[in-house]
């Protein structure tokens, strides 16, 4: 069985690049001893990941500049620092002025060219498919790594959940790397035998030049709903963030899915070749006789020659049909997979075995209640997934729900009212209230949820694994119980504080302890602790407050 580590690998073989040529390629003003001019065998930009031979890259950031830790750079064995004027100045008051020094307007804009050519991803290129939307991504590049598997094609797997690298997984911090750690990644792939490479794509991936130095053959945009709007301002700045993906600079072509209307405007404005996808007739490839069944959902994807693919899944829900179909149509227009082979996976419905790590994942056996954890943080997620549990229910739906700390505000009234309109019962509990007052975000979603036209009884239990606790206790045989928001998280995020929590965890813990034993964990038992001890907002230090920001909005 495969086990989980830290999120960051290397190449094992890198030639090592003259830094004069790196100078070169990012048209950097080289200050430093003459004659200088050592071979760089690695790049970062975090000074905790520092090996022996790397190139720092000292970023000015939110919280602090990178330059600040030039030193401890050099003390594990950097031999220069990128960075920019604040930066120079920071590193020639610091022990690391000794080390040559390269200077640039903005490290961030340098570093995907400067990582490629270092560990030589510049140089042919595997084919990386990559896909973009406000959900379904994840879901959509386990559907195209099974489906390729299933053909025996070795792949790569970048995505929110965790990274594939062979056989090995290593957690993740971000969706999408930053550039040095996608470059060592994508070099690690390739060394380790594996041959198409498949990308999650954030929208700030895009617009901080992570993804930069990368070409996709193929990109996919699965749809648009409010979210990261506190950083983006609003829907317009967000979308203009992921369609900068669907530019020759990014990709060769798109599939665009046209389930929102997001997703029409870009299928229309995207200056690649663009195939389309959805359940209406105008579309290139159409999902078809879409049925939730007792232990899944099932569906027929037709092609603009005739094809006739079906999708089997063992999740609900024509969300996630459509996350399969742009799978299968992502590897039929990229050409990385020959269509009988897609058809043949599909035939042996292979994505029915797919496991998805918290995205509508069944803990609960076969007594007491059905019990679900999902990943949806979004209005719009939340509404299609109740959707297909409803379809499924057989009894009353309780819902699970909290509202992230320190990020999209906006959203909670929405949320609150749809999860009240959509269950039956309501558990309002906190997710990662971080710097914020839990007690006041779950005010705002009690108040939305009571506000709502047909209302769910609410609970307003703070503490997470007693309200997992609370719902079972309300729950009868035939009820389905679903937890919102946390999904595969193995942490709950307090003041800067990653507290090891994991719903699903907890949601087995508290099963059992009900005389339900849960199901057979494909994690094998590797669940993080389960119950959480909250500490006092009132501890924290003003210079806490804000200091911490999680990888997901
Ligand atoms: C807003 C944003 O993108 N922030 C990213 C940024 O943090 P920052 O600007 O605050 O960095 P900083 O703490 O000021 O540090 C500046 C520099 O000093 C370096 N440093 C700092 C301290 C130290 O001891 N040593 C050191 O080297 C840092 O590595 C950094 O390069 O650079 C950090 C280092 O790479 C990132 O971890 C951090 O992502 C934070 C965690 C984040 O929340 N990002 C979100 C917005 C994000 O990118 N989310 C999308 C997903 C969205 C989705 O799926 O819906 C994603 O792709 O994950
Ligand atoms: N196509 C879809 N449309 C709407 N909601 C979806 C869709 N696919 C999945 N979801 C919902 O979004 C949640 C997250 O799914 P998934 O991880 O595949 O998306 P994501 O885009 O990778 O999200 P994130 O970037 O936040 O990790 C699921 O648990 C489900 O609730």
């Amino acid at each position: 069985m495969s086990t989980r580590t830290a999120p960051h690998i290397r190449p094992e073989h890198v030639p090592g690049v003259p830094l004069d040529e790196i100078a070169a390629l990012s048209g950097a003003a080289v200050v430093g001893p003459a004659g200088a001019d050592p071979a760089v065998t690695g790049v970062t930009l975090a000074s905790g990941q520092v090996r022996p031979g790397d190139l720092y890259v000292g970023m000015p950031g939110l919280h602090t500049h990178g330059a600040r830790y030039a030193a401890e750079a050099r003390e594990r064995g950097a031999v220069a620092v990128l960075t920019d004027a604040a930066g120079r100045d920071l590193v020639a008051a610091s022990a690391a002025r000794s080390l040559p020094l390269l200077v640039v307007d903005r490290p961030r804009e340098v570093l995907g060219a400067v990582a490629a050519r270092v560990y030589g991803t510049n140089v042919d290129p595997l084919p990386v498919l990559g896909v973009t939307g406000t959900n379904g991504k994840t879901s959509t590049m386990y559907f195209c790594e099974a489906l390729l598997n299933h053909a025996g094609v070795r792949t790569g797997l970048s995505t929110t959940v965790e990274r594939h690298v062979g056989d090995r997984v290593l957690g993740s911090a971000l969706t999408t790397p930053e550039a040095s750690e996608l470059h060592a990644l994508i070099a690690s792939m390739r060394e380790m035998g594996a041959r198409v490479l498949l990308v999650e794509v954030s929208a700030q991936a895009v617009d901080r030049h992570r993804i930069d130095g990368v070409r996709f053959d193929t990109v996919g945009f699965t749809n648009l709903s409010p979210e990261h709007l506190d950083e983006y301002g609003d829907m317009e700045h967000y979308f203009a963030a992921k369609r900068a993906l669907f530019t020759p600079a990014h990709a060769r072509r798109a599939v665009v899915s046209l389930a929102s209307e997001w997703g029409r405007r870009l299928a229309a404005e995207c200056p690649l070749p663009v195939t389309t996808l959805g359940e209406t007739a105008d579309a290139d490839w159409r999902l078809v006789d879409q049925h939730d069944t007792a232990d899944g959902s099932t569906a027929m994807l037709v092609g603009p020659a005739g094809q006739r693919w079906p999708i089997a899944l063992s999740v609900p829900g024509v969300h996630m049909d459509l996350n399969a179909a742009l799978a299968a149509v992502m590897l039929a227009e990229s050409g990385v997979l020959a269509e009988d082979a897609i058809r043949a996976g599909l035939e042996a419905h292979v994505l029915a075995d797919v496991y998805l790590p918290g995205r509508l994942e069944r803990v609960s056996g076969d007594t007491g209640p059905t019990f679900f954890v999902d990943y949806a943080h979004t209005e719009d997620a939340l509404e299609r997934t109740l959707a297909a549990v409803r379809k499924q229910a057989r009894g009353r739906i309780i819902l699970i729900l909290g509202a992230d700390g320190g990020r999209d505000p906006y959203k909670r009234p929405a949320m609150g009212r749809i999860a009240s309109e959509l269950s039956d019962v309501l558990v309002v509990n906190d997710i990662n209230p971080r710097f914020e007052d839990p007690d006041a975000i779950r005010a705002v979603l009690v108040a939305a949820a009571r506000e709502a036209e047909h209302p769910a009884e609410v609970h307003d239990v703070g503490d997470p694994s007693q309200a997992i606790r609370r719902a079972i206790r309300l729950a009868r045989d035939e009820d389905t119980i679903i937890v919102c928001g946390p999904g595969d998280e193995d942490y709950h995020e307090v003041r800067g504080n990653k507290l090891p929590y994991s719903s699903r965890g907890a949601a087995r813990e508290a099963l059992l302890e009900a005389g339900f034993p849960p199901n057979h964990s494909p994690r094998g038992g590797q669940e993080p602790a389960r119950g959480v001890v909250l500490p006092r907002l009132e501890e924290t230090t003003a210079s806490d407050r804000g200091a911490t920001r999680g990888a997901r909005a």
